[in-house]
């Protein structure tokens, strides 16, 4: 058993990353990697993977998801963002490729949901969210066997990482003193709201309690220089809190940078003999 064909959606921080976990993974790595990039960036990700993996097996770069789809992928892992989700993964799923998802905030939106479930059941392939940048999904997923009595999740981070976001509208974020709770609502409210720091709310709940039950608060917290994730969990089975503070990607502050490792073990479970 091994794992064949791998594209990839994005090559952004994780995409990146991803490349190199996934060319440096020995007897584990794939037998080549695709790339899908915006149209106007195939030539510059020509560019930086020859620079980078000139001897390495990056099959092809293209913008177009027909050229993947054509080459018979065994796995697609999208790292790209909610709009890509939205645009590209039905036609993944449709194609019976199956597809690890990062951007997992997208599917709070019922149509995307609704348009992916249907795909993967159409088709067979299957839609994997793996924990990505937290951890304890596995323990949440099984508890909710169970009955769940209630799962809260805060998401706290540097100022700096919520750059961009609605957070500069609700507070001041270069003038924090203190740590400001400047969300607190619905896993689907935080996931559409901070759709590229907030994909964790959905994923937990996802696992858990779904999208509107799920409690989320987001946090800026001068304090910190990490990325700080919090689940607390009341099963019928166990009640759990688990915190992970993660450092932040070196080419993304609002990624933390447990996140492609997830993403990988996720690729290179396909292709495993024993999976973990
Ligand atoms: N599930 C989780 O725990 C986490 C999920 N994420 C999410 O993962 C995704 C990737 O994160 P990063 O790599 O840090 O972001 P990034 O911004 O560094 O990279 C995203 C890349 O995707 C490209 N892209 C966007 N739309 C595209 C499309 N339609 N087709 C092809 N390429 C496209 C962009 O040009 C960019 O290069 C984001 O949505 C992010 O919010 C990030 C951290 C944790
Ligand atoms: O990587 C993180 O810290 C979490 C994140 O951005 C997200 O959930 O979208």
């Amino acid at each position: 058993m091994s794992l064949g064909h791998v594209a990839i959606i994005g090559y952004g921080a994780i995409a990146q990353d991803l490349v190199g976990i996934l060319s440096g993974a020995g007897e584990g790595a794939p037998t080549c990697i695709s790339l899908l990039v915006r149209q106007e960036r195939v030539s510059q990700t020509h560019e930086a993977v020859r620079s980078l993996y000139a001897s390495a097996s990056v099959l092809q770069i293209t913008s177009d998801v027909d050229d993947i789809l054509g080459a018979a992928p065994d796995v697609v892992a999208e790292c790209a963002g909610h709009e890509a989700v939205g645009k590209l993964a039905p036609a993944v799923l449709a194609g019976g490729v199956d597809l690890v998802v990062s951007s997992v905030g997208a599917l709070a939106d019922e149509a995307v949901m609704f348009e992916i479930q249907s795909a993967a059941r159409g088709s067979g392939a299957q839609c994997l969210v793996p924990a990505g940048a937290i951890g304890g999904i596995d323990a949440l997923a099984a508890a909710r066997l169970s009955g769940l009595q209630s799962v809260s999740y805060t998401g706290r981070k540097p100022p700096s990482a919520w750059a961009g976001t609605p957070a500069e509208t609700l507070i001041d974020l270069s003038a924090l003193t203190e740590e400001s709770v400047f969300f607190a609502g619905s896993a689907r409210d935080a996931a559409q709201s901070y759709p590229k720091n907030a994909n964790v709310a959905a994923t937990v709940a996802l696992a858990g309690t779904g999208m509107d039950e799920t409690q989320v608060r987001l946090i800026a917290d001068p304090s910190i220089n990490e990325n700080v994730h919090e689940i607390t969990v009341a099963s019928d089975a166990s009640d759990f809190s688990m915190r992970f503070v993660a450092k932040p990607s070196k080419r993304n502050p609002k990624t933390s940078r447990s996140t492609v490792y997830s993403i990988a073990r996720a690729v290179l479970n396909r292709g495993a003999a024993l999976v973990i």
